[in-house]
């Protein structure tokens, strides 16, 4: 019969055996941790970018495009362009890592923000809560002020209270690009970003994507709308 011989235990170490500092090793984690976060923001080298190289993608067993390549840096735009399903939100997609290259390959050395169809706000939530729980997700620090600024960004502190379910379709468009605003992250991947909105908020919309660009930012966007953002690239599709 076995005898229970209890949880293993720790092998013996010499008295000054330097991993016994466990005084040291908190700091020396934290320091780590700290690197690695501004790395994941800013990138490795301590710069934003996003590229494609050549790459293809299939759904449902059918090529939806090949041969895709495009760099972006800190500060640089691209605008996907093309007729209803030939894959534009399947780009967005793949640059977000949510779907898969089928060939070719991605790279992107910093956090990203998505903007799809769907707001990804809690419905049954005040907007500025809704907002907070995503912010409060973030790497960035002071969640709290980071909502406060989007809210103003996108003209929406009045409906600050107001559950999300209740807001309009424009209005819940706006909240999810306040979410995005909110993140701070350098790559923003946007969606159909002006879908439903009037032209007060596509002019606010355009704003906002400048001053990220102009913070050293970078956005690629899908749209069928048109939308000013002064020396992006093209990709059509
Ligand atoms: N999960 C899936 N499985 C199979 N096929 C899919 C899937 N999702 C999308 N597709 C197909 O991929 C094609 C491209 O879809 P996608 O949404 O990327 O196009 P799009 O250019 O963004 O279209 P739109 O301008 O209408 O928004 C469409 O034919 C669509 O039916």
């Amino acid at each position: 019969m076995d005898r229970d011989r209890g949880p293993p235990r720790r092998p013996r170490r010499a008295r000054h055996d330097p991993r016994d500092r466990a005084s040291f090793r908190p700091q020396r984690r934290r320091h780590a941790r700290a690197r690695r976060c501004r790395g994941r923001r800013r990138g490795r080298s301590g710069h934003v970018s996003l590229a494609f190289r050549d790459v293809a993608c299939v759904r449902g067993g059918r090529m939806l495009f090949s041969g895709v390549s495009f760099d972006l840096a800190p500060g640089d735009a691209a605008v996907v362009t093309g007729p209803n399903g030939i894959g534009k939100s399947s780009l967005i997609r793949i640059a977000a890592g949510l779907l898969p290259a089928f060939e070719g390959a991605v790279t992107c050395d910093a956090d990203k923000a998505l903007l799809t169809e769907a707001s990804a706000l809690d419905t049954d939530r005040a907007l500025v809560a809704a907002l907070r729980f995503w912010a409060s997700l973030d790497r960035a620090p002071d969640p709290d002020a980071r909502v406060a600024h989007a809210l103003q960004a996108l003209d929406l502190e009045a409906l600050a209270d107001i559950p999300v379910r209740l807001l309009s379709t424009g209005q819940r468009r706006r909240a999810a690009i306040a979410r995005i605003a909110a993140s701070e992250a350098p790559v923003w991947l946007l969606d159909e970003p002006a879908n439903g909105l009037d032209t007060h908020s596509v002019a606010r919309l355009e704003a906002l994507i400048a001053r990220h660009r102009t913070g050293g930012g970078i956005a690629l966007v899908a749209t069928h709308l048109p939308l000013s953002m002064p020396g992006a690239q093209e990709i059509g599709l």
